[in-house]
């Protein structure tokens, strides 16, 4: 047997590295094919997710695809990459700025949230963890899908608690304002409570207007709200005409007994005229019938021709006289009972004069009452500080003029309502006037300021009394909502001097009380 030559173990060897070359060069053109592949799968899957962003981007990843498909050249599969890398870096500085601008919106919409007032207090607080959470910007829009679709329940579910809405009741089409709530917005319930604490209408009236005002609440319908509007209208209008008529009565009647009283009096003038001449006729008459018989019994021939023409004569005279009485008496008939008529008239006129004097008084007293709080009104202080002006300036005595503000009153209208604003006014109206005794003023100026006249408190009476009054009211135990509030008041005082005018006096207390408020509040400060 031939022994292999060592050419034949060369040959065997080159053989053996063509066959494992030959195998590697099959191994590796299977992985081209497959990262071929893998890329050609890759590049439809972008152009499936990049589809719609751009229609160049669209048609160069087409592009792309088709010359993958064909096997077209290296040299022109490579520049179609290039192109479509630059327009992916465009988009993606794009897209950057499209985060940051959504990132923005997203905080701004939820700081707006924030602010609505009334909002469920778990609602407030998932909504701050939901904005503290999204502090930082995202990398995709994407990332923002979740957080925006939960702002958006946030603002459903403060829309449904804002207009009282049952939950199920937001539906997809968005009902009219109208429809979405029922019932009145609570700020109009304020208006209008406020409007009827003030309405001054005549004592008969005032239980309806109380019991419409009694009746409001937060769940009133706008029907029924129209409906106590025309109830309130017809209220204003029935006075109104009752206040006019009443006036209107005693001023034809007063103007009916003046023209009959003047009618009387011209008949009594005439028919004294014509009852004058009545009576100088009988007189006449009288006068010639004692004439006659004086003359009669002159010329007399006999005893008994005297006899017969005195008879005569004497019942002539009789007859003149009875005329004369029936005439007196028919005239005194007619006097009296023209009397009788005008004085019926006048004693018609005296009770509706009162009446009326009655009902003016009470308008003059409601004139010069604060409706709130049945305090006198500026009106009334400014009546009564004249007054005591003069006395003061004829005769000069310890006069003091205090004004008292309350202090941060705003915050209570603004947090518990309009309604606990007034009740609040009316308890410390109520405090400040069982403070002060029968001889001192206290009145409403206006708003939440009170104004207080004392006469003859000195300078250290008066801040001992003030300074009782003060620390009164801050012990009020005001409860709202179930919180404990506590009023204070800021007090500017000062007494009258010589040469002083109301404005001059008024303005310096003023300056007193802005003082005190500048200096902290809840303090007096003397001018
Ligand atoms: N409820 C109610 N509020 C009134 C009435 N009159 C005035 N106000 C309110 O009183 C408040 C006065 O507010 P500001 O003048 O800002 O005074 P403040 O909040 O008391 O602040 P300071 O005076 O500085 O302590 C406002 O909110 C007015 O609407 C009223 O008759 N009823």
């Amino acid at each position: 047997m031939n022994q292999p030559t060592s050419a034949d173990k060369e040959i065997i060897a080159l053989k053996k590295k063509l066959d494992s070359a030959i195998h590697a060069r099959l191994e590796l053109q299977k992985d081209l094919e497959i990262q071929s592949s893998a890329f050609v799968q890759f590049i439809s899957k972008l152009s499936q997710t990049a589809k719609g962003i751009d229609v160049l981007l669209d048609n160069k990843l087409a592009k792309l695809r088709k010359m993958l498909s064909k096997s077209s050249s290296w040299e022109d599969v490579q520049a179609m990459f290039n192109d479509i890398a630059q327009l992916l870096q465009k988009h993606s500085i794009k897209n950057d700025n499209n985060i940051a601008h959504l990132h923005q919106q997203f905080h701004q919409a939820g700081a707006l949230l924030q602010k609505i007032r009334n909002l469920p207090d778990s609602l407030r607080r998932e909504l701050r963890t939901l904005l503290t959470d999204t502090t930082d910007k995202k990398d995709s829009v994407v990332q923002y899908v979740s957080p925006l679709s939960q702002l958006i329940e946030f603002y459903q579910a403060a829309l449904i608690a804002k207009e009282n809405l049952p939950s199920n009741e937001l539906s997809n089409v968005t009902p009219p304002k109208a429809i979405q709530n029922p019932y009145v917005d609570k700020v109009v319930i304020e208006r209008f409570t406020f409007f009827l604490t003030h309405l001054n209408v005549s004592k008969p009236y005032k239980p309806a207007i109380n019991k419409i005002k009694s009746e409001l609440s937060d769940k009133i319908s706008h029907q029924e709200l129209l409906d106590d509007f025309l109830e309130v209208f017809e209220i204003i209008n029935k006075d109104l005409i009752e206040e006019r008529n009443t006036a209107k009565v005693f001023l034809s009647t007063l103007s009916a007994t003046l023209s009959s009283v003047q009618t009387a009096v011209q008949t009594t003038i005439s028919s004294n005229e014509a009852s004058k001449t009545k009576h100088s006729e009988l007189n006449q008459q009288l006068k010639k019938n004692i004439t006659e018989l004086a003359e009669g019994v002159e010329n007399a021939n006999s005893l008994a021709g005297i006899k017969i023409d005195i008879n005569e004569k004497l019942k002539q005279i009789v007859t003149s006289l009875e005329e004369k009485t029936a005439f007196e008496f028919e005239q005194f008939k007619a006097l009296s009972e023209q009397l009788n008529s005008m004085q019926e008239k006048v004693n018609i006129l005296e009770v509706q004069g009162r009446a009326f004097e009655k009902k003016i008084k009470e308008q003059q007293a409601r004139s010069y009452q604060d409706a709130l709080t049945k305090l006198g009104n500026r009106a009334a202080f400014d009546d009564y500080f004249t007054k005591q002006m003069v006395r003061f300036h004829h005769s000069p005595f310890e006069l003091a003029i205090v004004v008292l503000d309350l202090d941060n009153f705003k915050r209570i209208n603004d947090t518990y309502g309009h309604t606990a604003g007034d009740k609040t006014l009316q308890v410390i109206a109520n405090t400040l006037a069982k403070s002060v005794d029968k001889e001192q003023f206290v009145g409403r100026y206006g708003g939440e300021e009170f104004v207080m006249i004392y006469s003859n408190y000195n300078k250290e009476k008066l801040i001992e009394k003030l300074n009782e009054i003060r620390l009164k009211v801050a012990k009020l135990p005001f409860k709202f909502k179930n919180n404990s509030v506590s009023i204070t008041l800021s007090i500017g005082v000062t007494h009258i001097v010589e040469n002083d005018n109301i404005h001059l006096a008024f303005e310096r207390a003023d300056a007193a009380l802005y003082k005190a408020k500048e200096s902290g509040k809840n303090q007096i400060i003397y001018a």
